[in-house]
């Protein structure tokens, strides 16, 4: 047969191979009901990505059609989104590998940082993931208290120096907090990097890494016009080898994509020459800070244990992104909160204020881990913050091979029959919303909607189903790709709160502004704006004074 007709027939046979597929991939979803979608081409997925307010969708859609629905993805495919309890935990935490992490996700996050632990799947996953773990034991984590104490106190000598001059400070808080945890992650990898990022004391000559992560999630996908949506939907049915190309493209997002990863590449090389040689010393041997661990797994003869120069870097790129600014952004929240809900504020400085004068009183000077545990009324209010405001609101799941979800919210078909379980398919997408989950009420009570710390003085945990690694929160993820930094955040979240809240107070800026939960799309990462300018990026503007 001549060249053109055999190329012809081949595509003719892709394309019949494609349109079966799609119409056996969605068959067992088709009985589950959802909003309907005028468009085949976009599905939901441009509504999803225009949100004004992040997941504001999927609390209207929860209270139409229970806790599991179906939604239309790109190119008429049909997704289920979830928000229920067992399916989440059958889904995220109990199926291991089963179900894997969608294409554009994953590779959005690699085209960002490149072949780190949240980009990399199944058996390459566990040997990152295995590396990194001593890392982030509870008993390592521990020796990072004082770190976080001195980060905290230095934020602190920096805002009584602003008061001194100016009394009162109308600021924007998220800004602070973001350097705050980016000093925190520099000097913890090395501890770590042995890179200071200099961030609280930089001021306008601040570092240019500092400058490359500012308001990255909102520049790599806030309300993305069509042809995004439409471009980045395709891929999951290109190569991934040709996915590679895209950084190279010459339209935004890609250039500051680039830019930021060229520079973060070029400082990673230069800590490895640097730092690479020390590792031999007994002390970096036996030690578990985060780069004497990444040096040695580049050391190591055996495949399971070793780490490539690249997935060195992109492991480095990945921790400090995902370390600084999802915690910064939750306290953040936490503050604006704390704004709103004077009487809580005041009754958490009183807390802590207590618990200061006891310490003094034996004796100490700063706070143990034992003593942030102790402070109740704070750690209720980083549980409400978490649940209320997941920094990432929910994540995509593809599964790989066909299954059974269980539910423990039944729902009701298009043909009235109740589903206590949803048979699927291999390839079947399943997006789990972890802000939806966090506001059921036959979960979290009816006032769901509200930050209310006091809650968490009645939830009955044995009540609940299990899910995620902390409080029955998802906001960390659950399972076997859980949030590996999820002790180090919430020692860090306790013990900057401790000392902000104990010395500063913190009210509405003078100036009125209603704040939004912005949405970048593809990665389902939230960050707070001012309403009307989110162009402007990330922004959380309070007042901050000494307090009495
Ligand atoms: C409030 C703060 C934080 C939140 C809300 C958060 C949330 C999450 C979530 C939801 C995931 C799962 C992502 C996925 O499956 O694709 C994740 C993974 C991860 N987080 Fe965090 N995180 C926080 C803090 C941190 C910190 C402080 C670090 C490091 C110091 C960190 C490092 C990581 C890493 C390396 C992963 C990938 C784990 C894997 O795939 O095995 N995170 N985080």
């Amino acid at each position: 047969m001549p060249t053109p007709y055999l190329s012809a027939a081949f595509v003719a046979l892709a394309l019949l191979v494609f349109v079966v597929r799609r119409i056996f991939d969605g068959r067992t979803v088709k009985h589950i009901r959802g909003p309907p979608s005028s468009s085949f081409l976009f599905g939901h997925d441009f509504e999803y990505a225009s949100q004004e307010e992040a997941c504001s969708l999927e609390f209207k859609w929860m209270s139409q059609y229970g806790a599991t629905w179906r939604t239309r993805g790109a190119f008429g495919k049909d997704y289920l989104m979830t928000v229920d309890p067992k399916a989440t935990q059958h889904i995220m935490q109990k199926s291991g590998y089963n179900y894997t992490k969608k294409t554009t996700f994953i590779h959005s996050a690699w085209l960002l940082a490149g072949p780190g632990i949240v980009n990399v799947l199944g058996t390459d996953h566990q040997r990152h993931r295995k590396i990194m773990n001593p890392a982030f034991s509870a008993a390592h984590l521990r020796t990072f208290l004082p770190l976080f104490q001195r980060i905290a106190s230095k934020l602190s000598d920096k805002w009584k120096g602003e008061l001194m001059a100016t009394g009162e400070l109308d600021t924007l808080l998220n800004r602070w907090l973001s350097r705050a945890t980016l000093d925190i992650i520099g000097e913890d990898l090395s501890a770590a990097f042995n890179y200071d990022y200099n961030a609280l004391d930089g001021g306008a000559e601040r570092s240019a890494l500092l400058k490359g992560y500012e308001d990255i999630f909102k520049d790599l996908d806030y309300h993305p016009n069509k042809a995004a949506v439409l471009f980045r939907a395709t891929w999951d049915y290109i190569p991934v080898s040709i996915l590679k190309l895209i950084k190279y493209l010459p339209v935004e997002p890609w250039p500051r994509v680039r830019s930021l990863n060229n520079l973060f590449r070029a400082y990673g090389r230069q800590i490895l020459r640097e730092q690479g040689s020390e590792v031999d010393t007994e002390k970096k041997v036996a030690s578990k800070d985060i780069l004497s661990i990444l040096i040695k797994a580049n050391a190591s003869e055996d495949p399971k244990t070793r780490l490539d120069d690249d997935e060195i870097i992109a492991e480095m790129f990945t921790l400090t992104l995902a370390g600084h600014e999802t915690t910064s952004s939750t306290l953040t929240f936490l503050f604006y909160e704390l704004s709103k809900n004077q009487k809580y504020q005041a009754r958490m400085r009183e807390e802590i204020r207590a618990l200061r004068a006891r310490v003094t009183a034996r004796g100490g000077n700063d706070f143990t881990i034992e003593d942030l545990d102790s402070l109740t009324l704070t750690m209720n209010a980083i549980k409400e913050t978490l649940r209320l405001h997941p920094i990432l609101v929910g994540l995509p799941r593809v599964a790989e091979k066909d299954d059974v979800i269980p539910l423990s919210r039944p729902i009701t078909s298009t043909t009235g029959e109740v589903i206590t379980e949803i048979p699927v398919r291999r390839g079947q997408v399943i997006h789990v919303s972890f802000a939806g989950y966090q506001r059921l009420p036959e979960v979290w009570g009816e006032d769901v909607h509200t930050w209310n710390p006091d809650r968490w003085f009645n939830i009955e945990s044995g009540r609940q189903t299990n899910v995620g690694v902390f409080a029955n929160l998802m906001s960390f993820a659950a399972g076997v790709r859980a949030c590996i930094g999820w002790r180090f955040s919430l020692i860090e979240m306790q013990a900057l709160t401790a000392e902000l809240v104990e010395n500063f107070q913190f009210d509405p800026p003078a100036e009125k502004v209603e704040i939004q939960r912005a949405l970048s799309g593809v990665i389902f990462a939230m960050f707070p704006v001012v309403k009307g300018k989110a162009e402007e990026g990330g922004a959380m503007p309070l007042k901050i004074s000494l307090a009495q």
